[in-house]
Order: structure tokens, then sequence, then C-alpha cells
């Protein structure tokens, strides 16, 4: 294959995560594509920061900078629809392939970029967009090539699971079990995303745009968060076998998909009443297959870096010819 050059956009958990995976596994991700992985240049929002990569890494704030450099993928861990969207445009129209973890940005933009991709004959690849370190996009590409997708039924943000996780079982507020999670490296840079739903929202619309292979009409979607659950009831219900969960739903009907995203007391029988701590589930009702469970780390750096690096791989192992999902 030759070497692949790579730049990364953000330096903050989940692009540092995927620099220090690369570094890691180089020998085996060399051998596995018969050729090394560079990153070549990463951009951050401040570069006066001294960031731990080698002198001949550029590091810069200017998007023009990067793409000057010879770059096969770009990988974006940058927060926000903007300007993620706009560089990303610019670097597929360079014939780059693109690697995101940016829900907000995909949930958005992601069909209009998926269509730019196409056009330009390169990969777009999202695995981290949804369900952190769980491959949820790889399985339901691969479920729809045969089936239909009836059902989905995940806890989808991690913060929130695993604040309600310790609201239960340490007893503490939910301000302080998000300090926890924000120290963990688990919630948004803005928080606000994760316990008021926006986050997990972000995620229903991008699984609901793959099994539909529709644009999602936003003003559809019923969305709460977790702020107005109290401590005492988690604690309380708990005593009685309900447990919180922050749980998004998509129903698939005649192609039309409703979506809610809210939290709901679930009881021991339902299958994501043991989905614990950072951890997601995502149950998945198939014409063909029926329900299939898959469960992971929701999120953090390793868990992360690990998904955007597979992306990476398939992207090249599935070359010359342009997978997008
Ligand atoms: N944390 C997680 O577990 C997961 C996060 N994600 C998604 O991945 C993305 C990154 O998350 P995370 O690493 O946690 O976020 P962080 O806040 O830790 O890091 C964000 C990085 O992006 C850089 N950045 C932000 N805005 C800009 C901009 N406008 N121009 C240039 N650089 C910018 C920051 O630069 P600087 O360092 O200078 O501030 C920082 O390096 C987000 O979209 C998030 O939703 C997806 C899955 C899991
Ligand atoms: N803040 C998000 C990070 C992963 O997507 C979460 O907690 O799920």
């Amino acid at each position: 294959m030759g070497s692949v050059n790579v730049a990364l956009l953000g330096f903050g958990t989940v692009g540092s995560g995927v620099y220090e995976l690369i570094e890691r596994e180089q020998k085996r991700l060399s051998e596995s594509l018969s050729g090394s992985i560079n990153i070549v240049a990463v951009l951050v929002k401040d570069d006066s920061i001294k960031r731990n990569v080698p002198n001949d890494v550029l590091v810069t704030s200017n998007i023009d900078d990067i793409l000057a450099q010879p770059v096969d993928v770009v990988v974006d861990a940058i927060v926000g629809v903007e300007p993620a969207f706009t560089y990303l445009c610019k670097a597929i129209d360079q014939g780059c392939h693109i690697i995101t973890a940016n829900k907000e940005m995909f949930a958005y933009k992601g069909f209009e970029l998926k269509e730019k991709a196409k056009e330009h004959r390169v990969a777009v690849h999202y695995e981290a967009t949804v369900a952190g370190g769980v491959p949820v996009i790889r399985t339901i590409s691969q479920l729809i090539s045969v089936n239909k997708v009836v059902h989905v039924e995940a806890i989808l943000n991690g913060t929130s699971n695993y604040i309600l996780s310790e609201m239960r079982n340490k007893q503490i507020d939910l301000n302080t079990a998000l300090q926890g999670a924000q120290q963990l490296g688990y919630a948004e840079a803005d928080p606000t995303n994760d316990i008021e739903g926006f986050d997990a929202f972000y995620k229903a619309v991008i699984l609901a745009e793959l099994v539909t292979e529709e644009r999602v009409n936003f003003n559809r979607v019923f969305r709460h968060g977790i702020t107005a659950l109290k401590q005492e009831d988690v604690v309380n219900q708990s005593l009685k076998g309900h447990r919180a969960k922050h749980i998004v739903t998509l129903t698939i009907e005649q192609g039309e998909v409703n979506v809610t995203v809210e939290p709901r007391w679930v009881t021991t029988e339902h299958p994501l009443y043991d989905v614990e701590g950072v951890n997601n589930g995502v149950l998945i009702t198939s014409q063909y297959n029926g329900q299939l469970k898959l469960e992971g780390p929701g999120a953090g750096k390793l868990p992360t870096a690990s998904v955007v690096v597979e992306d990476l791989v398939h992207i090249f192992r599935h070359e010359p010819k342009i997978v997008v999902n």
C-alpha cells in the first residue's frame, strides 16, 4: 500500500487518543496495511500550547496549512458543526478520505457530506459518532445489506449512563457525578449536550439516516435529557427494581422513522437494565436477524480512538474502491 499520511483535526481526548494509538500500534498497523501510517499535521484551536508530538509534525490553527501537506486522510475530532463541515468539504475537494468522530456536525451535515464524498470518490467513515467504542455503524451497515432494521432501542450517551449509575450507587448528586465524567474524558466540551440529551439526539439522527437512507426531520424527534430526574427517585426506585436509563428509540414503519430520546424507568427484565457506567447498549431488531445486543464503552479516549483507527484500516483494506457507509 505504501504509506498513508493523516491529518488530525483536534488534539483533545479523541485526537490525542488517535495519535497515541497509531504510535503504539504502528508495527501491527504497518503489517496489516503493508505500509506505515504517518500523522503529518495536527489542527488545534490554540497553537501556542506545546503538544506532545515530534517537531516534524505540523501543529497549526490554520486549515489551509494542514491541507497544503500531502494528506490522504483527514480525521475530524473537533467540536461542533462549523468550522468542521467547511474544513471537511475542503479536504474532500482535495481528494482526501474523511473519518469523523464529530456527531453534532455529522447529524446536521452527514447526508450532504456522504453525497459529496460519493461525487469525489472518497470514503467517509463515522463509527466514532455513535456509541463510542461499540461498532454499531459497521453492524447496521452490514445488516441492511440484507435486512430491514425495524427497531432500535439504545443507551447512546456514556456520560448520562455513568451519571445515573453513580447517583444510584454512590448516592451523589448529578453535578458531582458529572464532574467525574468530565475528569474521565467522557463528557462533551459543553456537557449540556450530554445531560440535556442533545448528544444522544445527534446519535439517534445519525442512526436513523443510516437505517432509512433518508434525511431525518429534526422537528419530529422528541428529546429530553436526565436533568429532571431527582436523586432520591433514582435511589428509591432502584430499591423497587427500577433503574433510570436514558434511552433512544427508533421505530421504522413503512420507511418512516419515529425517534424518541428520553429517560425511562426499566426493570430487571429489560435488556438495557444491566448496561451500567459509561457503557452503551444497543438493541437492533431486523427483519430476518431478530434482536442483536451490542454493549461496550460509549465514551473515553482509547475506545473512541480505537474505532477511528479501525475506520482508517477499513478504508485502506478496501482501497482503491471507495466505501461510503
Ligand atoms: N470524548 C469522547 O469520549 C468522545 C468524543 N466524540 C466527539 O469527538 C470530538 C472531540 O471530542 P473530545 O476530544 O472529547 O473534545 P476535546 O474538547 O477534548 O478536544 C477538542 C479538540 O478540538 C480542538 N478544536 C476545537 N474547536 C476547534 C476549532 N474551531 N479549530 C481547531 N481546533 C479546534 C481543540 O483545540 P485546543 O486543544 O487548542 O483547545 C481540542 O484539541 C467531538 O466532536 C466529540 O463530540 C466522539 C466520541 C467520543
Ligand atoms: N459525551 C459523549 C462522548 C461519546 O460520544 C458520551 O458521553 O457519550
